[in-house]
């Protein structure tokens, strides 16, 4: 089991934590459990879908990367296949506190990257700050998703956020997780590149329409790539280089242990992710980074 459940795993009901040994017995648990693993989990235990999702939050919680403030959210996103997505926040030492990740995004980010088109609903084990509303608020599910929070009534978005502003007041109908393919090309590319320019044509940009996409390799070898999510109230974007680092973190690597990174973007974009993406990649050890246009 990867080390960062331990203590959180010994802490879970007995007949939970049996449930789930044969899931997170192994180092590279994807902190996803699939509908299927999540029906068998459930038959196990009794647990319905709510209580399952408020059980898992410790677990979540556990994979929180929290230099700054050594305080750990989790969350746990449910996408409408019935996947559950962990998410948890992310920090980085020696960059702007904009770089920060919160649980809910990591969340929201993880389920994406892995495919999801539409989330049900999303558990926390904290209220839900302003930014991750908004950040919520790009999403395919609008504000019919379903905010479940310990000591509350389940309730929506939409109650959580009224009188919102979102991608309709700028006349953007494609929203956060819809399919996209952007259908740039680039010739002798190497994998990493090629993934990286997955993601930028994957990429959520309506707004700027300046695509882009993060892919690292790690230490030992394995690839993630992350896409661009741009909101409609712009600051609460996610670069793509904070999606790439969601789904490696998720994907029980180590943050500090990038060895190169690739960046691709649409040629004469209006926006760049260059700079910022090269700084953040440096404050966690990582300087072998190629920017590519498309
Ligand atoms: O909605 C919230 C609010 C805060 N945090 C994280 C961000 C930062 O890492 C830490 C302190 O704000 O908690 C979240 O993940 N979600
Ligand atoms: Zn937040």
């Amino acid at each position: 089991m990867h080390a960062r459940f331990h203590t959180a795993f010994a802490a879970l009901p007995e007949n939970l934590s049996s449930a789930l040994e044969p899931f997170l017995r192994h180092d590279d648990f994807p902190a996803m459990l699939t509908a299927a693993d999540v029906a068998q989990v459930k038959q196990a235990t009794g647990l319905d879908d709510d209580a399952l999702a408020f059980a898992l939050l410790p677990l979540a919680a556990a994979c929180s990367v929290t230099p700054i403030s050594h305080f750990h959210v989790g969350a746990i996103a449910r996408g409408t296949s019935g996947n559950l997505y962990f998410g948890a926040n992310m920090e980085f030492a020696g960059a702007p506190m904009q770089q920060t990740v919160h649980a809910e995004q990591s969340a929201v980010t993880h389920a994406w990257l892995r495919g999801e088109t539409r989330l049900a609903s999303i558990t926390v084990n904290y209220t839900p700050c302003g930014h991750c509303r908004q950040f919520m608020n790009e999403l395919t599910s609008g504000t019919e998703l379903d905010i479940h929070l310990p000591d509350r009534d389940v309730a929506t978005l939409g109650d959580y956020l009224p009188h919102s502003f979102g991608p309709k007041d700028l006349d953007i109908t494609t929203l956060l997780m819809d399919k996209v393919d952007h259908g740039y090309q680039l010739d002798n590319a190497d994998a990493l590149t090629l993934l990286a320019l997955d993601a930028c044509n994957q990429s959520h940009a309506p707004y700027s329409k300046s695509y882009s996409g993060v892919a690292l390799e790690t230490h030992s070898g394995k690839q993630f790539a992350g896409r661009y999510a741009e909101n409609a109230a712009f600051n609460p974007s996610l670069p793509p280089l904070q999606a790439a680092l969601i789904l490696l973190n998720m994907s029980g690597e180590d943050c500090l242990k990038v060895r190169r990174a690739v960046l691709v973007e649409n040629t004469g974009a209006l926006l760049t992710q260059d700079d910022a993406t090269r700084a953040t990649l440096k404050a966690i050890g990582c300087e072998e980074v190629k920017t590519v246009t498309c």
